[in-house]
């Protein structure tokens, strides 16, 4: 068993019944919908899920899980999802994907948010090995990137997998993928990043995660 999987299995041992549990996107949030499905084939678990993209929409309910829509829910016990780096103070990266609007509805309408990774994901400061995933409403996003770059940010939209054309979100954005001085603190950044006029939704999760599980070498611990 790889270390995503692990600490995914640790995860769900925080499911109970009768939760409505929020679903994460990526390899490691998919093992926790592998084990949540096992736990409910096997061992009679009775949770309802809801997922954070179309993808692990599709995993759900290929597995069987009882899935309810995203509007039709004001809040949920437990949120479990991956990210792109974690720091000491519990920041996390996250939005390599297209996925931010609803990842971050889920983190904080949810009682609990597990975050799970492998400790390949632990960083001192956020941005020190991705650029942040900002998601622009498209006419905007010329103004919204020149804002950022008075603020010292330098990046620009990113393209998709073609590369010929722009990376739209599963919300319909265009995201710039920007780089900021290590200096800033999260906590400034994504204050920055909130009150950014044409900025729809950023990749900081700021004092959203309440436990972090990190596996590393088969081991996993809790912070
Ligand atoms: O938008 C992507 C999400 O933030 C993922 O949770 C993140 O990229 C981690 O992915 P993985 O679990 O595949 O390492």
């Amino acid at each position: 068993m790889n270390d995503k999987q692990l600490v995914a299995l640790r995860a769900a041992q925080y499911v109970q019944n009768g939760m409505l549990v929020g679903l994460g996107t990526g390899s490691t949030a998919n093992y926790f919908i592998e084990e949540l499905a096992r736990l409910t084939r096997e061992q009679g678990l009775r949770c309802t899920t809801i997922a954070s993209s179309t993808i692990s929409t599709q995993k759900a309910q290929s597995l069987q899980l009882p899935i309810v829509a995203l509007e039709h829910v004001a809040s949920i016990d437990l949120y479990v999802d991956g990210a792109d780096e974690i720091t000491p103070d519990k920041t996390l990266l996250k939005g390599r994907g297209s996925d931010l609007v609803k990842e971050k509805l889920l983190a904080k309408a949810a009682t609990k948010f597990i975050a799970v990774a492998d400790a390949s994901k632990l960083v001192n400061h956020i941005g020190q090995n991705f650029t942040i995933p900002i998601e622009v409403i498209p006419f905007a996003w010329q103004m919204a990137k020149k804002s950022l770059e008075a603020l010292g940010g330098v990046g620009d939209l990113r393209p998709n997998a073609a590369k010929d054309g722009f990376w739209i979100t599963s919300h319909g954005s265009y995201v710039l993928d920007m780089r900021f001085d290590a200096s800033i603190d999260a906590s400034t950044l994504n204050a920055i990043l909130n009150n950014t006029p044409g900025v729809v939704e950023h990749g900081i999760f700021h004092q959203l995660a309440d436990v972090i599980l990190i596996a590393q070498d088969g081991v996993v611990s809790e912070r």
